[in-house]
């Protein structure tokens, strides 16, 4: 799972997200799952997009009372994804009954998806996260606490901005999952995120995986772009 391009599929339903393929067709591609899709479209799109080989980071960033989340993650279980979340601030107990849910719901001989904790959302910035959530740390501190309790709770890693994720791997090691969004080329548009970093120095910070939505997804080439940011991602051409 370490090294992924992972594309953050961000449409209103599955016939977006055909046509944005369509130039993909016959390539295995890391694709993400989110709120938007998922609520639209459910456990199908799960299915159609696994039939067509391709891996899947559902991103719903479970955060509820544990045993909600357990019964939850049992049935997310089901689908066989690759990767599922959680928010760490929902604290070990709920993190802990995460993995149980899985472990329970994941099918006989297969493997329990990974699971990974949101610590800071990238588009918070450290004055917001003082103000409004009332922190008063660093947002690294912040970030590197959050990091400490998902690992605690036997989580596999963390969603992080890329400037986090080399403390965070020193700390809870290097095997300890650092999933990056909040990634651009110099020239995009940053948009809502606020820790932002481009492919080349995510690398170079030593990220597992990078996360690109609108990037990719609103580009008019997206097959080229794609290319373009596996060769700055990589540091080779594809
Ligand atoms: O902290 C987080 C957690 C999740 N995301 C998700 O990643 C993508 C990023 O999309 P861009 O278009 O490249 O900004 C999006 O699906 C978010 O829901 C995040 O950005 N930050």
């Amino acid at each position: 799972m370490d090294n992924s391009l992972i594309i953050a599929l961000d449409f209103a339903g599955m016939n977006e997200v055909n046509q944005f393929l369509k130039p993909f067709a016959g390539r295995e591609l890391f694709v993400k799952v989110g709120m938007e899709l998922f609520y639209q479209e459910g456990p199908s799109i799960i299915h159609q997009l696994k039939e067509q080989g391709h891996r899947i980071f559902l991103d719903l960033k479970l955060h509820d009372i544990p045993n909600t989340v357990k019964s939850a993650m049992k049935g997310l279980a089901r689908l066989e994804c690759d990767l599922v979340n959680v928010h760490a601030a929902g604290g070990i107990d709920m993190m802990q009954a995460a993995l149980e849910g899985l472990e329970a719901g994941t099918p006989a001989g297969r493997t329990r998806p990974n699971c990974i904790a949101v610590t800071q959302l990238t588009s918070t910035s450290e004055e917001q996260m003082q103000k409004e959530q009332l922190i008063p740390i660093s947002l690294k501190e912040s970030v590197l606490h959050y990091a400490s309790i998902t690992k605690q709770a036997g989580l596999d890693g963390v969603v992080c901005s890329a400037w986090e994720a080399a403390l965070i791997k020193e700390k809870a090691g290097q095997s300890f999952l650092t999933v990056c969004p909040g990634i651009r080329m110099a020239s995009d548009q940053v948009g809502d995120q606020k820790r932002v970093t481009t492919p080349e120095a995510a690398r170079t910070m030593g990220v597992s995986s990078i996360v690109v939505g609108r990037s990719i997804t609103r580009s008019l080439e997206p097959l080229n772009t794609y290319d373009q940011w596996m060769e700055a991602w990589k540091g080779v051409k594809q």
